[in-house]
């Protein structure tokens, strides 16, 4: 908590006054942040004589729409606003919701003050942003993201001196700046704990946001001592079912040593000692009470999984934790996930699923977890490509056949794969290119439930789920003749498209589990910069490609190395990397162009023309100062923020810099 000594009102008036008349830099018993809120006032061109109409001010049509989009924020600010505001009733002040671009969206007050806000234009609707209203708590708590007390005449407009007020950001569990908390009161009723009350509250609401998230997450309460969950002072952590980070309070990334940028890349197993499986089958057996955590930097701590995890969102947790074991399949992409969700509630009813998406897209893996995720995940999970086998085998590969059957068949005979998936899962792969003709036969076998292997006249009964899959449009096959229509509706009980790759939001966490599987005992990842190209790439081979890619670049390390970077990329890749202009990598001119040469002369001998990489070069370049420039203007200039956002460290973002203005 920062307080700072509050001087005398004249000496800060001739502070600011010599300031803005003289340019003379405020005198260092000035607090820094207030000086500097000055100065970015000064340059915003106000003047401390101000005034109470900006131009950023709401009409009530649009307040309506801002209260709209702030929605949650709002909800879950009232209630702690009423209790704020019951600690400080009849002090001649009011408690303040401002949204992230210090709009005014809430106020409670005394009436007295109200009125007295009023003319200064401090109500719902007007803008309290620096550049609006000068120095103010709300908005240099914004400038600053962080909690601040401007007292007096600290305030930068006149009219605004009679105010004393203490504001604290509110944040998302994702770290983004939601809106401002604040008490703003006659300057003369100031109370040296405003703040602390203030900065607790916002920690409640953050604390109320981070508990109500997505329906699809685990919440972690954590703190040193059993009696401290279920205070404002525990940490909270959110993870995916499959034990990824997904959201945290600030309590709990100080205590963890997180940052948010390691949202969605550092997994449970990174952070405790005993596995995501354990903690969850624990807290099914005793819900109510909590059990000892310790970290892996030797940190004992109590735990409780908070009870808006659902218990019935704890079984299925639990058995998708469980079904990690046998499947790689694991996602925190929502299309993903919800078209898993929507599979795992049907396949035991016998409805068959048809998956559509494109080529490469995981439609085998998906069937996989499906089935891992059926109560017949014991028994078998029978893939069979039908693109893949020619079609005069098709039909025995399928239907099975008796010994001596047909020319060239196995003296045993065979059961046939469908026989195999008896009590288990049949998948279909490349259902599209089935032939006419066995099309009909597999009908057969839907409608009847049972099969005739070739050479026999004996039907066999067998029971099985069904899942086909397809990159064709299907539906336009029928219109062509080349599907038939009821075998179309026979095994379309429910249809499910998976998302490309392009479309997938969780590609950082994809990447790294792709990692993790293909070197389990190293701790390898991939440099921000490669990251951001990689992530703008079309991927034309959806993750069939990005498993190639990484089990490339995984080759390709040195032993010692653990960082993979545009070097380990084979060639054919990066000259695609380089040709795609939409993408918004950051890298160096000379560094790229080394390693393009490098990976020509060691990988692809003809990689890129000369002129062609030069190209790619400049374009890359442009594209990444245009990303420090778009990442600067929405963090308001904070370079800290910035360079978060982007995924690289400070120091590279101040090199950056540097060459923007270079
Ligand atoms: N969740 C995943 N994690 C890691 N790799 C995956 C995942 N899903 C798919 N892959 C990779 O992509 C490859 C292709 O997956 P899969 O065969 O399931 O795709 P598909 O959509 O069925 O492709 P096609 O349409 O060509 O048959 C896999 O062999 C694997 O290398």
């Amino acid at each position: 908590m920062r307080h700072h000594a509050i001087l005398p009102a004249p000496h800060l008036k001739q502070a600011r006054l010599q300031m803005i008349e003289q340019g003379i830099d405020p005198r260092a018993d000035i607090d820094r942040r207030v000086a500097q809120s000055w100065q970015r006032s000064f340059l915003a061109g106000l003047s401390p004589r101000g005034q109470t109409e900006c131009e950023d001010n709401l009409s009530a049509s649009n307040l309506l729409h801002a209260r709209d989009f702030n929605h949650d924020l709002i909800s879950h600010s009232e209630p702690v606003i009423e209790y704020l505001f019951e600690q400080v009733k009849h002090s001649h002040s009011m408690v303040i919701l401002a949204d992230a671009q210090g709009v005014l969206m809430h106020t409670l007050g005394d009436l007295d003050f109200l009125s007295k806000a009023d003319r200064v234009a401090l109500k719902c609707g007007a803008s309290w942003a620096e550049n609006q209203r000068g120095t103010n708590a709300i908005g240099t708590a914004l400038a600053e993201c962080n909690e601040i007390e401007i007292h007096g005449a600290e305030h930068y407009l006149e009219p605004n001196e009679f105010l004393t007020c203490a504001a604290a950001p509110i944040l998302s569990a994702q770290g983004q700046l939601m809106g401002i908390l604040d008490i703003s009161g006659d300057h003369r009723s100031r109370h040296p704990h405003t703040l602390g009350l203030v900065s607790t509250a916002a920690q409640m609401i953050e604390n109320s946001m981070v508990l109500s998230s997505g329906q699809h997450q685990v919440l972690l309460q954590l703190h040193t001592r059993a009696e401290g969950i279920g205070s404002v002072a525990q940490a909270v952590l959110a993870f995916s079912e499959d034990g990824y980070l997904v959201g945290a309070n600030r309590k709990a990334l100080s205590l963890l040593q997180l940052q948010y940028a390691d949202m969605r890349a550092v997994h449970w197993s990174q952070l405790f000692e005993s596995s995501f499986e354990q903690m969850l089958t624990q807290q099914l057996r005793q819900a109510s009470s909590s059990t000892a955590l310790r970290t892996k930097r030797s940190l004992d701590l109590f735990a409780q999984i908070h009870p808006n995890s659902l218990m019935h969102r704890f079984q299925t947790v639990h058995s998708f934790a469980s079904r990690q074991a046998k499947t790689p399949s694991t996602t925190v992409d929502q299309q993903w996930q919800s078209a898993l969700d929507k599979a795992c509630r049907v396949i035991d009813k016998g409805i068959p699923l048809l998956v559509v998406g494109e080529s490469g897209v995981g439609k085998e893996v998906f069937a996989n977890a499906v089935h891992n995720g059926s109560v017949r995940a014991d028994r078998n999970f029978v893939a069979v490509n039908c693109a893949a086998i020619p079609e005069h085998l098709i039909e025995a590969e399928l239907f099975g056949y008796v010994a001596g059957a047909f020319t060239g068949a196995s003296r045993q005979g065979s059961q046939g794969r469908i026989r195999e998936a008896h009590c288990g899962t049949l998948f279909l792969d490349e259902i599209g290119d089935m032939p006419l003709a066995l099309q009909t036969r597999l009908l057969r076998v839907l409608q009847e439930r049972q099969i005739t292997p070739l050479g026999s006249s004996t039907a066999i009964a067998v029971d099985f789920n069904l899942i086909c899959a397809t990159h064709r449009p299907l539906k336009q096959r029928v219109s062509q003749g080349l599907f038939r229509e009821d075998l179309f509706y026979r095994i379309n009980g429910l249809q499910l498209a998976l998302p490309s790759l392009r479309e997938r939001s969780d590609f950082a966490p994809l990447c790294s589990r792709i990692l993790r599987e293909l070197a389990p005992h190293q701790q390898l990842y991939i440099a921000p910069e490669l990251m951001g190209a990689l992530r703008q790439f079309a991927w034309p081979g959806n993750l069939r490609q990005l498993h190639h890619c990484l089990r490339t670049a995984v080759a390709l390390l040195e032993h010692d190395e653990t960082c993979i970077d545009w070097q380990h990329l084979a060639g054919d890749l990066l000259q695609d990397l380089g040709r795609q202009v939409s993408g918004q990598s950051v890298c160096e001119k000379q560094e790229l162009k080394g390693e393009l040469q490098s990976a020509s002369s060691s990988t692809t001998p003809a990689l890129f023309e000369a002129e062609e990489g030069e190209q790619a070069i400049h374009n890359l370049r442009a594209l990444s100062l245009q990303m420090i420039e778009q990442a600067l203007v929405a963090t308001n200039g904070n370079v800290s923020a910035a360079a978060r956002r982007l995924g690289i460290s400070r120091q590279t973002m101040y090199r950056k810099m540097q060459e923007r203005q270079g």
